[in-house]
């Protein structure tokens, strides 16, 4: 082994709109969200990443600014998104190393992803600190996280709801036939949320309430056959400006999901149009696959099966397919045709 060889260490990193999830060591050594706070006198000071950065939002005093760096799946703040970088590469080794290891890194992209956008995610990593970095695109990293043999001369369909977007694709020999993404998913059904609440309850509540209402008890159809109970939801009433608490069924947060997660569908029966027959028929003997945190939304399998009419298979832990896809990349970066350099 080469003095280069001791020194590199290796990553995976699924940067994504609303988490951040790192592989080392054939372990998640970062699984954070994707925000950091800012010091707006010093916008090069990092005050807080990932989780702590997360319970500063939306309760911040001037001097200190939260700012998520990815919209939509791309970097839309390059210089917060390379502060990002750096400070959760830095969890990696909770203590400093004597020696700073210099970093291979591969990092997952949207396959809509523009030349340009594809440069910034490069250059926030060689920013961060990264010799070497290699790219591949979601789907085919989650396709290999779910454990799926993308190299196959089989179809096969992969629904990966993000914070951001949703990306449908069909991928066979190692390649991405077609690809579909839209710009609903989890952000938009927790703004469906703060919707609803406003409109119906006249009630004011931030982004955070919302999510968490969205994670406990967030449903996508009505007829759930394990209910969630009510639960309790603070917030700022709009007409007295006085706080006040309400019950909240999964029922009303199915109403205020129903037409967002209407659009996936009409995007996954569009997607299946598309698709080349012979690929279609493997589709139709698999089923879909569903990934991303928008997977545990309850009821959405079979809801989506009811509409599509084919059998639909929730990945093992959709948070993490993506990531762990990126790490088995890595470990085959010269092999697999679809790793970008
Ligand atoms: N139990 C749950 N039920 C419903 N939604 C959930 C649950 N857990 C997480 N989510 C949602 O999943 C989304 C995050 O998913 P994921 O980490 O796959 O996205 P991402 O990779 O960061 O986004 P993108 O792919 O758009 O860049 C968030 O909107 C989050 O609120």
């Amino acid at each position: 082994m080469g003095l280069f060889n001791w020194f590199t260490q290796e990553i995976a990193m699924d940067l994504g709109t609303a988490n951040t999830l790192i592989i080392h060591n054939d372990q998640v050594a970062v699984n954070e969200p994707s925000i950091v706070a800012l010091n707006r006198n010093n916008p090069k000071e990092v005050l807080a990443v990932g989780k702590r950065a997360l319970m500063m939002h939306e309760k911040t005093h001037e001097s200190i600014r939260t700012v998520r760096p990815l919209k939509d799946g791309v970097i839309a703040d390059f210089n917060a998104a390379e502060l990002m970088i750096r400070e959760l590469i830095k969890l990696v080794y909770p203590k400093k190393p004597l020696f700073p290891p210099s970093w291979r890194m591969m990092i997952c992209i949207p396959s809509s992803i523009t030349e340009v956008e594809k440069r910034a995610v490069r250059d926030s990593a060689e920013q961060a600190g990264a010799k070497e970095v290699y790219l591949i695109h979601e789907p085919m990293a989650a396709a290999l996280g779910i454990g799926i043999d993308v190299e196959e001369p089989v179809g096969n369909m992969i629904i990966d709801i993000g914070g951001g977007t949703t990306g449908i694709t069909v991928i066979a020999l190692a390649g991405i036939v077609c690809d579909q993404s839209i710009r609903i998913a989890g952000d938009e059904f927790t703004a469906d949320i703060m919707e609803a609440l406003r409109r119906y309850h006249s009630l004011l509540i931030g982004e955070r309430t919302a999510e968490q209402i969205k994670i406990q008890i967030g449903a996508a159809t009505k007829d759930l056959d394990n209910p969630p109970d009510d639960i309790p939801v603070n917030g700022r009433d709009l007409v007295t400006g006085i706080p006040k608490q309400i019950m909240v069924s999964y029922q009303e947060i199915a109403e205020a999901l129903d037409k967002s997660i209407f659009k996936i569908e009409e995007a996954i029966l569009k997607a299946l149009e598309q698709t080349p027959p012979e690929l279609a028929s493997d589709i139709y003997r698999r089923g879909l696959y569903l990934t991303g945190g928008g997977a545990l939304l309850r009821g959405l399998d079979k809801r989506l099966s009811q509409k599509i009419k084919l059998p639909v298979h929730i990945a093992d832990d959709p948070l993490k397919s993506v990531v762990r896809g990126t790490g088995i990349a890595l470990q085959n970066y010269d092999k697999y045709p679809f790793v970008m350099r």
